[in-house]
Parts: C-alpha cells; sequence; structure tokens
C-alpha cells in the first residue's frame, strides 16, 4: 500500500525511543520528521538511526534563522546526511534561504512561514500586525521567488498560499489534529482530512500519533482516512 503524505514528527526524549516510533510508524507514512530535540541531544546520527532499514523518506526540521553565511555552513553541514526536506525560517529574508537553497542542491528547502503555534494575537505581540493568512502569504512569496521548494504553513492558509504559490511547491502543515483532538500548543489547525482537501501535500503529525497507546494504529487509521480521501475527494 502507498504510504501516506504524512510526516510523523519524533519528538522524542531519547533515540531509542524515536528509533522505536519510526519503526512503528513507517508501514503506514511517507516520511518521519527529526527535530531540534533529537538533533541536539544526538546530532547526525539520529537521521540513520530513524531512517532504518526501510529507507523512510527523512524531514530534518532545524528551522535556520541566521545570517546568510552561517545558514548557508550550517546547510551545507547537514546536506551531506541527505535529508529530503530542510526547513529554514522564512522570516530570514530572501539571501538567507537563497543561501540554504544553494548549499544543499539535492534536499528540498521548506521554508516556514508563520509557526502554527501562534495564534493573530501573538502575531500582533511579534508586530506581524494584520490576519496570519496575509504574513503567510506574503512570507510564502518571498520564500518561493528565493528558490525554496516547499512551505510550511497551517492547514488553515493552505489554500490560500497554493493559490498564491502554484502547484509545483510543496505544501507541508503542521497543526494537524483528528476531529475532538487537544489542540495543545498549536493555535491554527484543521483536521487531516480538511488539510489534503486544501491542497496540502505533506501533513506533520506527531502528538496525535506519538503519544497514541499504539503510535502504529493511529499512524494506520490516519493514513487510511487520508488514503480514503485521496480516492474520493
Ligand atoms: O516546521 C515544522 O515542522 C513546524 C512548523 C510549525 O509552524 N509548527 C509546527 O508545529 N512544526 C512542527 O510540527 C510538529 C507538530 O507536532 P504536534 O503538535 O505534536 O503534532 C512539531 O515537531 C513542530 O516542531
Amino acid at each position: 500500500m502507498t504510504p501516506a503524505p504524512i510526516a510523523v514528527a519524533l519528538d522524542a526524549p531519547d533515540l531509542e525511543t524515536a528509533a522505536h516510533w519510526a519503526a512503528l510508524v513507517t508501514p503506514h507514512v511517507s516520511t518521519v520528521k527529526v527535530g531540534l530535540e533529537l538533533y541536539l541531544r544526538y546530532g547526525p546520527d539520529v537521521i540513520a538511526s530513524v531512517r532504518g532499514a526501510s529507507g523512510v523518506s527523512v524531514f530534518l526540521d532545524l528551522k535556520l534563522h541566521d545570517i546568510p553565511n552561517t545558514v548557508a555552513g550550517a546547510a551545507k553541514a547537514v546536506a551531506r546526511l541527505r535529508p529530503a526536506i530542510l526547513t529554514v525560517h522564512a522570516a530570514g529574508g530572501a539571501a538567507m534561504i537563497r543561501a540554504a537553497v544553494e548549499a544543499a542542491p539535492h534536499t528540498r528547502i521548506a521554508a516556514v512561514t508563520v509557526l502554527t503555534s501562534l495564534s493573530e494575537a501573538d502575531l500582533g505581540g511579534i508586530g506581524l500586525s494584520g490576519p496570519a493568512p496575509d504574513a503567510v502569504r506574503r512570507l510564502a512569496v518571498l520564500a518561493v521567488g528565493a528558490g525554496a521548494g516547499a512551505l510550511v504553513c497551517s492547514p488553515q492558509e493552505v489554500a490560500a498560499v497554493r493559490q498564491e504559490v502554484g502547484d509545483d511547491i510543496v505544501l507541508i502543515t503542521p497543526g494537524v489534529r483528528p476531529l475532538g483532538a487537544d489542540s495543545q500548543d498549536q493555535a491554527r489547525v484543521a483536521t487531516p482530512e480538511q488539510a489534503l482537501a486544501d491542497g496540502a501535500d505533506l501533513l506533520v503529525i506527531g502528538r496525535p500519533i506519538t503519544a497514541a497507546a499504539d503510535p502504529g494504529a493511529a499512524a494506520a487509521t490516519i493514513a487510511a482516512q487520508l488514503r480514503r480521501k485521496i480516492a474520493t475527494p
């Protein structure tokens, strides 16, 4: 069966747990995501551990955000690990995004627009006034212009971003919660089915899968729902 377009966020405190989750979910999903918690604790070895024998795509979520020269060096340092996707913050600006794209030519650079944990009130607090979709669209256009091949936004903006950037850009949505699930620290959320219907290519899902009693079964259930949605849109 084709794996569902889900990146499971392996936000685990230790490598054994992350590798265990990865083994449980990889029959059902296309991608696993390594974030700051694991990478800062274990470094490059973590990539091979979660990739395992399955050869699942690895999404390295380091959300780089610094001056272009520093980001170029960081992107080059991790490019040799051949992650399928590497994140940078779009707010780092066009030159920074371009530096990452040039430094990691075999990795898709995904620009994070506005974190899904930020509400409209939070945006005002950091000086990004106006509705979240406006800021997301602005940053999306800037990032694509700088060569980003993927964008990260919430499912609430994905339809608008798709309209803005067309079909060639991979749209990635965290902030995904099955119906009735706790949104926790996520502010701009939608269900997996809605995210897919609105044009997301890859859904990032962490705790709704990894905190389940059986992460493999949780991943299989969401994957089956998405496959049904793909078959009968
Ligand atoms: O870049 C990301 O993956 C990301 C961007 C964003 O705006 N919001 C966001 O939640 N994420 C990541 O997506 C994952 C969401 O996890 P859950 O909230 O547990 O589903 C975490 O690993 C976050 O670091």
